[in-house]
């Protein structure tokens, strides 16, 4: 199993790793255009092989393609983050071009790849690889509903003052700011729901923190968080590489589900070794439908802003 991720920056060596740590991938190629910063990371990485105890060979290189040959999964992570202060929409400008040439680059090595895009506007640049490339529909998934899932899971045990473990709950919608439709009504604690827990407004408080968990993390850092990201995208290479069949919210095309047409944005869906094995359809109330429309309208707004 050979697994690409483009951009050794903060989020991809950080994927990088924990796929390492995990040991299911044979190989792991991490691409940059800054001269010898792969390579570095690569072999630092390589460095933690005997103190954590994993074979997966991980190389480095500055801009050669041919390297990324035959790639079950490619990984995008390339591309500037925000600061605080600032939208994950006002990225688009610099990172549509940047994914859209790594995309079809990557595409030239590795044609039956399954591509996974990292790069924000995540559920724009999803998209923009739907119109640019031959790529079919399953084999392109957008990761921010893993990560959304998993502060979501966090900001409940902080409210429940229960262990992570004891909780369940998913977050689909736009990866934005305010697109995030955290499912509280689902949410549960060993199969109960939270609202028996917890007051109407307190998992009020835990919706508004998920929603904006990444500008929390960006005003603290200085630029976006990298632990938590690097750790969602392992998990979905993971499920894909290990045809685990397992379900998450992901940002996938959708053809008519979720009374959605022409869009990529975040519903559940089952991974498995053929990239998206299905889009699950889950009753939503009406609050949630209509926060489900409202968060697609943003993401057409900044889908308008692409030159295709
Ligand atoms: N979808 C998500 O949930 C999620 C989570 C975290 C970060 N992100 C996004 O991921 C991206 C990367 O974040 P980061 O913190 O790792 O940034 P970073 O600056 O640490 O790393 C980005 C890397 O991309 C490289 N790069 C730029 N253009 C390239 C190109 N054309 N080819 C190859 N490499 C190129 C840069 O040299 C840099 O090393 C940002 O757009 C960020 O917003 C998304
Ligand atoms: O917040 C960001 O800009 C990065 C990423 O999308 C995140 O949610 O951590």
């Amino acid at each position: 199993m050979k697994v690409t991720v483009v951009g050794a920056g903060a989020v991809g060596a950080s994927c990088a790793e924990y796929i390492a740590i995990k040991n299911f991938a044979s190989e792991v190629v991490l691409l940059d255009i800054k001269e010898g910063y792969a390579e570095g990371k690569a072999m630092d990485l390589m460095q933690c092989a005997s103190l954590n105890g994993f074979d997966t060979k991980i190389t480095g290189t500055t801009g050669d393609y041919s390297k990324t040959t035959n790639s079950d999964i490619c990984v995008i992570t390339s591309g500037i983050p925000r600061k605080p202060g600032m939208t994950r929409e006002e990225l688009i400008g610099i990172n549509a071009g940047i994914v859209k040439t790594v995309s079809s680059s990557l595409i030239e090595y590795s044609p039956n790849t399954v591509m996974i895009v990292v790069s924000n506007p995540m559920d724009t640049m999803t998209y923009l690889v739907h119109k640019t490339t031959d790529l079919p529909k399953n084999k392109i998934i957008g990761m921010g509903g893993a990560l959304d899932s998993a502060r979501f899971k966090y900001r409940l045990a902080e409210a429940l003052d229960a262990p992570i473990s004891d909780v369940d709950g998913m977050v689909i919608g736009g990866h934005s700011d305010t697109g995030m439709v955290p499912l509280t009504a689902h949410a549960t604690r060993n199969s109960i729901k939270v609202s028996e827990f917890l007051s109407k407004e307190r998992l009020e408080q835990v919706k508004e923190d998920t929603k904006v968990g990444g500008a929390t993390l960006t005003k603290l850092l200085g630029t976006s968080a990298w632990y938590a990201p690097g750790a969602a995208v392992s998990g979905l290479v993971q499920a894909i590489a290990c045809d685990q069949k397992k379900m998450f919210p992901c940002s996938t095309l959708l053809e008519g589900e979720y009374d959605l047409d022409d869009i990529c944005i975040g519903v559940p869906v089952i991974l498995g070794r053929n990239g998206i094995e299905s889009i699950v359809n889950i009753e939503l109330s009406a609050a949630e439908k209509t926060h489900m429309q409202q968060s697609a309208e943003g993401v057409r707004k900044t889908n308008d802003l692409l030159t295709l």
